[in-house]
């Protein structure tokens, strides 16, 4: 590292930092003749570890692995790992983030190989190894995505092929669970196949993958057209494109079908990629995804058959995006059950109905469509905060079961069998 036996110099440096002024610094240069233009960086002796910083007045900046990042100094206070401020069995903190001085500076700081030493003012050190500050700064973060996908309509996703996995690998080997997973990730959807036609296969098949999720419609469900509850899915009318349990205030991650029977016409699964379609209103009309992403909705529940008393409501936004990444994680979109809108005036009432109609042309267009009949031993996995589904009207008996899953412990058993979730 350059710069050792510098320390001399510090106090000059120190007060040309606090001017804000990038300060570069060779052992070999007559650091005055610098003065005022110079610029002092801390470089590492070898070419090879290619890495710099510099401790400015507010923050620190450290270059490496082609990122420039910048740290808080309360943060590098923060996220010490020493053993007293962090358990590394438990991966808790065990500091009292609000012990920490928040105007705290460190001492001093020195690299060592590749770690870098802060000493604080009450002479505790904090240690961090230069990979982990890249890959936990923010700089090295706000590249990566958090959910890679491959977003469809029905030719990219036909032409994808995606193999379905088998009810017994599914069940019996990590591999075919992990396929299945990393499928239904990109996609959204998936299919498990020769599942035995019964409610409790199916439940098993849910267990692999997650808790859960149990709701007002009960644990498992299993409904025909019976009206038993008060909701267009207990007829035989079409249903078109939807998200499910938008009327809650976080919407069921996964909604799992698997048709048991269907002794008649008609009855077919509509399929429609919701973040694609949201993908093409950015690409037309920025403003109005804008639009979608700021103005928040309601959704109700009211239901008032047999013994059945709900009402629930849920308030969010149409698309919802990461405000660090602008990354789009969830759609909520079920035009049956959007409440009365009262929680914005008249004019951006009408910039929001133009914005969801352009939202809606996209979702409707044919080419984005993809339809599948659901048949006894077939199970489909839908990504509820993604994945628009419908169905056409049909006749005769038709019996579907399945469940909705919390979608946390979908993500955590990916995450466990090593995929990016
Ligand atoms: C039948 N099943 C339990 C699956 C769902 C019923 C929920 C229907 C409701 N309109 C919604 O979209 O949330
Ligand atoms: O009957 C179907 O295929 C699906 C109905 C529906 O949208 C639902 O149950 O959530
Ligand atoms: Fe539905």
């Amino acid at each position: 590292m350059w710069c050792h036996g510098l320390s001399h110099l510090q106090s000059r440096l120190q007060n040309l930092l606090r001017r804000g002024v990038t300060c570069w610094a060779f052992q070999q240069l007559n650091f005055k003749s610098l003065f005022p233009l110079a610029i002092h960086w801390h470089h590492t002796a070898s070419e090879s570890l290619n890495c710099a910083w510099q401790q400015h007045e507010d923050h620190f900046e450290l270059q490496y692995a082609n990122t420039v990042m910048r740290f808080d100094y309360v943060w590098l206070r923060d996220h010490c790992r020493s053993a007293s401020c962090y358990n590394s069995k438990t991966h808790q903190r065990s500091l009292d983030t609000a012990s920490v001085d928040l105007c705290i500076k460190p001492k001093t700081i020195r690299l060592d190989e590749t770690t870098l030493f802060f000493t604080w003012p009450d002479g505790h050190v904090t240690k961090y190894d230069l990979d982990w500050l890249v890959r936990n700064s923010y700089e090295g973060q706000k590249q990566k995505v958090i959910q890679p996908r491959i977003l469809w309509n029905a030719e990219i996703y036909q032409r994808a092929q995606v193999p379905s996995v088998d009810f017994q690998s599914f069940l019996e080997s990590n591999e075919g669970l992990k396929n299945f997973l990393q499928n239904f990730l990109l996609y959204g959807i998936a299919f498990v196949e020769n599942v035995p036609p019964t409610q409790e296969h199916t439940e098993k098949l849910a267990e692999r993958i997650s808790l859960i999720r149990e709701t007002i419609y009960g644990r498992m469900w299993y409904f025909t057209s019976d009206f038993s509850r008060g909701d267009t899915a207990y007829t035989k009318l079409a249903l078109d494109r939807h998200t499910d349990t938008t009327y809650f205030q976080e919407p069921c991650g996964i909604q799992v079908f698997h048709c048991l029977k269907h002794e008649g016409t008609g009855g077919r699964t509509l399929l429609v990629d919701g973040f694609y379609a949201a993908e093409q209103v950015l690409q037309k009309a920025p403003e109005e995804f804008e639009l979608l992403t700021k103005v928040p909705l309601k959704h109700e529940y009211i239901e008032n058959v047999g013994e059945c008393h709900n009402h629930m409501i849920g308030v969010g936004p149409v698309l919802n995006i990461y405000p660090w990444n602008k990354e789009l994680y969830l759609i909520r979109y079920n035009n049956y059950d959007r409440a009365v809108i009262n929680t914005v005036p008249y004019d951006v009432v009408h910039r929001w109905y133009t914005a969801h109609r352009t939202l809606t042309v996209e979702l409707r267009r044919p080419e984005n469509e993809f339809w599948v009949k659901l048949k006894p031993g077939r199970v489909l996995f839908i990504d509820n905060w993604r994945v628009l589904h419908g169905r056409e009207s049909f006749t005769g008996y038709r019996q579907l079961c399945g469940c909705y899953l919390t979608r946390d412990d979908v993500l955590n058993t990916a995450r466990l069998l090593g995929l990016q979730a």
